[in-house]
């Protein structure tokens, strides 16, 4: 009876991994294709624009100051894999006029064609306790890192859906899957990402538009040198379980999710657990990622349910065996993954 019980699990489990291309989308052709990257000029933007400059796409840059950004095209540019390819510099600010923002990206258009890939990475932090980071600081960082992908995302969304295709990358944070100490002001303009990434998700997946969101840790940049500078330890120190990142590990990670049409695009076993704690309704683009995600869920919800109610021998059990089933679970799916 067990045997027969065991026998149908492994067939459903193997059924579901057999259809599971059949619920994907087509991957997209990087090469010949025109990838925006605001940020581009720096740090984890300025990787993606390689990554996606040594498949083959054109790249459009955009960020401010026109001498990081020319010194970033020629570094893009020695990674070229044919004569055709472009790199086109636009300086503008991401966050303050939509206006100009639609009116660049025209621009871009214009020379490089209709955008396959928009990839959203502006943005800044600022790290501190609560009282001591200053009031404008929150109205700023919500600016840059929230209102700064909606305007391009807008910028380029009309064109997408008329094609009927395209990808949209937000690149959010760990610290926008979990609130954490001194990150008051910059944690919610990265939650805030995923409320966008989620709906408007909801709303263009029937124009065969996919979108995609990062959650880096810390990266090995300018912008967390910077960061660095006036982070409280306690930041640090919870920051430090993650570990730190090289830029173009993150890169090669997450523009391969976008390609792939993934929802959820995490970085290391710490971020793919982070990812799968805080699943919530997030789209789920592979049978793998659902059912690690109903492992975690069982293991969690059986561990509120046992610490409200139960004795302690049947949190024992309960919690052991979820907690066995999740983990393994879990390392099959990520090792299937990579
Ligand atoms: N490094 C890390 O530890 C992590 C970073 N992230 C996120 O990844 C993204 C990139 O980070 P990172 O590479 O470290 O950052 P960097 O500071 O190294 O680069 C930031 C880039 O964004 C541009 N930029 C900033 N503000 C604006 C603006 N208002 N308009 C247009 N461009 C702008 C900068 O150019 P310019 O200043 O010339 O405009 C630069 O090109 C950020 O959104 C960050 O929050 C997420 C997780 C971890
Ligand atoms: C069972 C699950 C274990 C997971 C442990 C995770 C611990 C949380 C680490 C959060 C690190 C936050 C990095 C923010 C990076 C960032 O966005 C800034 N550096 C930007 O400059």
């Amino acid at each position: 009876m067990l045997l027969v019980v065991a026998a149908f699990i492994v067939a459903f489990v193997l059924l579901l991994y057999m259809i599971s291309p059949l619920i994907s989308p087509k991957p997209l052709k990087l090469n010949g294709a025109h990838v925006v990257v605001t940020g581009g000029s720096s740090g984890i933007g300025k990787c993606i624009a390689i990554e996606c400059y040594r498949q083959g796409a054109f790249i459009t840059l955009v960020a401010r100051d026109e001498t990081k950004l020319l010194q970033a095209k020629k570094e893009v540019e020695k990674f070229a894999i044919n004569d055709k390819q472009v790199v086109l510099c636009i300086s503008v600010d991401v966050s303050s006029d939509y206006n100009q923002v639609e009116s660049v990206i025209k621009q871009a258009q214009e020379k490089l064609g209709p955008v396959d890939m928009l990839v959203n990475c502006a943005g800044t932090s600022v790290s501190g306790k609560f009282e001591e980071v200053e009031v404008d600081r929150f109205k700023k960082l919500m600016e840059v890192n929230y209102l700064g992908s909606v305007y391009p995302t807008r910028a380029v969304i009309t064109t997408m859906k008329e094609r009927r295709m395209g990808r949209i990358m937000f690149v959010s944070s760990q610290a926008g899957q979990i609130g954490l100490f001194g990150y008051t002001a910059y944690s919610p303009s990265k939650f805030a990402l995923r409320g966008l990434a989620e709906s408007l998700q909801m709303e263009i997946k029937p124009y065969n538009i996919y979108v995609t969101v990062a959650y880096p840790p810390d990266t090995d940049t300018p912008g967390l040198a910077e960061e660095n500078k006036t982070k409280p330890l306690e930041t640090k120190l919870i920051s430090e379980t993650s570990g730190v990142c090289q830029p173009e590990q993150v890169a090669k990670i997450v523009v391969r999710d976008a390609v792939q049409g993934n929802f959820n695009s995490s970085v290391g076993p710490d971020g793919y657990m982070l990812s799968a704690l805080t699943c919530g309704m997030s789209p789920v683009t592979s049978i793998t990622e659902a059912l690690q995600q109903d492992a975690f869920v069982e293991m969690y919800d059986r561990q509120r349910e046992s610490v409200f109610s139960c004795s302690w021998p049947s949190i024992k059990t309960v919690f052991g065996l979820a907690a066995l089933g999740a983990a393994s679970i879990t390392i099959g799916a990520y090792l299937t993954q990579k």
